[in-house]
């Protein structure tokens, strides 16, 4: 699914008035009116107190136009103005001028917290302050307001995004409406899925207001959500007359004293994700590990006998090597490290202690072959690309660091985000169980294991961490979130693939 920039839904909203030859406000009436329809659905007459809570903007007229429809239904309503500024919106006014037609209720102006109505917890909070045009902290006041529905504890829905919530970048140190659910005009917000924003939402669903299919088919977007739709279309079915050397030869770079662990799930994952052949290299010590707890992998050692690895040389060819977990940052295996990147011109998956080691020695970097996969989680992802001042500055970074070395970030967070040649995945898999020790591990072993099958590297990065998640998420139905192990998300790798074709996803998404 496509994510619109603000630019991007102010184009849409204006290509469909010329291609339907309509006024702006019809617009407006149409996405207040589908917004009045899913609370009507809900509610089904019940005798709650709705408050709608309205800016001056167009976010505040789609309000009024709520308003209105409910009044005409028979619902209980109060509508409040948040008066913080004199500029109201031409559509804005057709939306009061309407309301005050149907109504001897006219809307209540609020002006400063002297004004602020009682909110009570069993209310339904309509937020409709602030929509997309937020670009600057909202005035003190406002923003106590925004408190003062977030204390209420009361249902709130936010109409378009939560106020508060700029759609292009994090206001610091600015309170934001906590929504119960967010419905959102005909495309996500990048803001929903990023650490810093995406916090204040519970759930997000997508209201269809018609917008111009010719303008959102063809317009191209940087951001894009992926979901089972998306991951079905890359999805390779195996063949028929097809044999262990279709699935590609992967080798498993992995592993060290205490932590053999880490090499066995990601060399499990590798297996269990459809690579045809797995190769594990890892220390001496390791081989009875490996070789008892995955008799399917084929194990090659280091020749010394320390409690890392040393030296990292095969004489086997793979199609793709995975290279980081459980190996440690001792000085040999740095020194191993950078041997064989410099060697090295096979396709590569770099997480965990490969990252920390090109880290700590940025001119490796420029060893990578071209397309390489690099798995950093928030901290390894700051010592690659540096701090960042927000989410929005760290996608940036992100996206520069990825053009500077032709690589494949993979953004791991609650919302991985795959990011190369300045455009973002935005996984809409997974859950909180997956906060567990060696899920990474896992990770890298699937996408190890794809691009061994012949995923091109971006798919393989898209396409596998969707694969991640959602065998986590179906893992949940049997462990809960305390009891998933990244052995458990291994196990139902499977089942994954099987449920991108058993049912339809289910619109709009989580
Ligand atoms: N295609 C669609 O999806 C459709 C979208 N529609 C709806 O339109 C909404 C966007 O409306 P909008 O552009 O009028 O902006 P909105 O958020 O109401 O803000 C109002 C104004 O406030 C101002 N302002 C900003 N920050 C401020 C601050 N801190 N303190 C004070 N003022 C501040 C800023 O003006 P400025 O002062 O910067 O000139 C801004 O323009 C969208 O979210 C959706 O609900 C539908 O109606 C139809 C189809
Ligand atoms: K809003």
């Amino acid at each position: 699914m496509k994510i619109l920039s603000k630019d991007q839904i102010y184009a849409a909203d204006k290509a469909t008035e010329q291609a339907e030859a309509i006024p702006s406000f019809n617009l407006m009436e149409r996405a207040g009116g589908y917004a009045f329809q899913y609370i009507h659905q809900r509610l089904q007459g019940q005798p709650v107190q709705i408050k709608i809570f309205c800016g001056i903007g167009n976010n505040g007229g789609d309000g009024l136009v709520i308003a209105r429809n409910l009044v005409e239904n028979g619902y209980s309503v109060k509508t409040y103005i948040v008066n913080y500024s004199e500029n109201r919106s031409e559509d804005f006014l057709n939306a009061l001028e309407e309301l005050k037609k149907k109504t001897t209720k006219w809307p209540e102006v609020l002006k400063s917290v002297a004004d602020f109505p009682e909110i009570a917890p069993e209310d339904l909070v309509v937020d409709c302050i602030f929509g997309i045009g937020l670009n600057r902290p909202a005035a003190v006041w406002v923003q106590q307001l925004f408190r003062l529905i977030n204390e209420s504890s009361a249902y709130t829905l936010a109409i378009d995004i939560p106020s508060g919530m700029a759609i292009d970048q994090i206001i610091p140190d600015s309170e934001v409406v906590r929504a119960t659910v967010v419905l959102t005009f005909q495309t996500p917000k990048l803001a929903f899925f990023l650490p810093q924003s995406g916090k204040y939402i519970n759930n997000w669903e997508v209201l269809d207001i018609g917008l111009d299919r010719n303008y959102l088919n063809s317009v191209k977007t940087k951001a894009q959500l992926i979901g089972k739709t998306e991951a079905q279309q890359m999805y390779r079915p195996r063949q028929k007359f097809s044999h262990k050397g279709t699935y590609g030869h992967a080798l498993l770079i992995a592993g060290s004293y205490g932590k053999m662990g880490a090499a066995v799930l990601s060399n499990k994952a590798c297996l269990s994700s459809g690579a045809g052949l797995v190769t594990a290299y890892s220390t001496r010590q390791g081989l009875p590990i490996l070789q008892t707890s995955i008799p399917e992998v084929m194990v090659v050692t280091d020749r010394h006998t320390g409690d890392f690895i040393e030296e990292i040389q095969f004489d086997i060819e793979p199609d793709v090597i995975g290279i980081g977990p459980g190996l440690g940052t001792h000085k040999s295996t740095q020194k191993a490290f950078e041997e064989f990147l410099k060697v090295n011109k096979t396709p590569l998956v770099l997480d965990a202690d490969a990252l920390n080691m090109l880290s700590e020695n940025k001119a490796l970097l420029d060893l990578l072959p071209k397309y390489s996969i690099l798995t950093p989680h928030p901290k390894e992802l700051e010592r690659l690309i540096g701090e960042w001042k927000d989410d929005f500055e760290k996608l940036e970074k992100a996206e520069a660091f990825s053009a500077k070395y032709d690589c494949i970030l993979v953004c791991k967070d609650a919302h991985t985000i795959v990011v190369f040649e300045g455009n973002y995945y935005v996984n809409t898999s997974g859950n909180p169980g997956m906060a567990t020790g060696g899920s990474g591990d896992v990770l890298t072993g699937v996408l190890t294991g794809l691009v061994a099958q012949g995923y091109d590297p971006l798919t393989a990065a898209i396409f596998g961490s969707f694969i991640h998640g959602r065998a986590a998420d179906i893992a949940i139905n049997h462990t809960g979130y305390e009891g998933l192990t990244a052995g458990v998300i291994v196990e139902f790798l499977g089942q994954a693939f099987l449920d991108l074709f058993h049912e339809p996803e289910k619109q709009p998404q989580k």
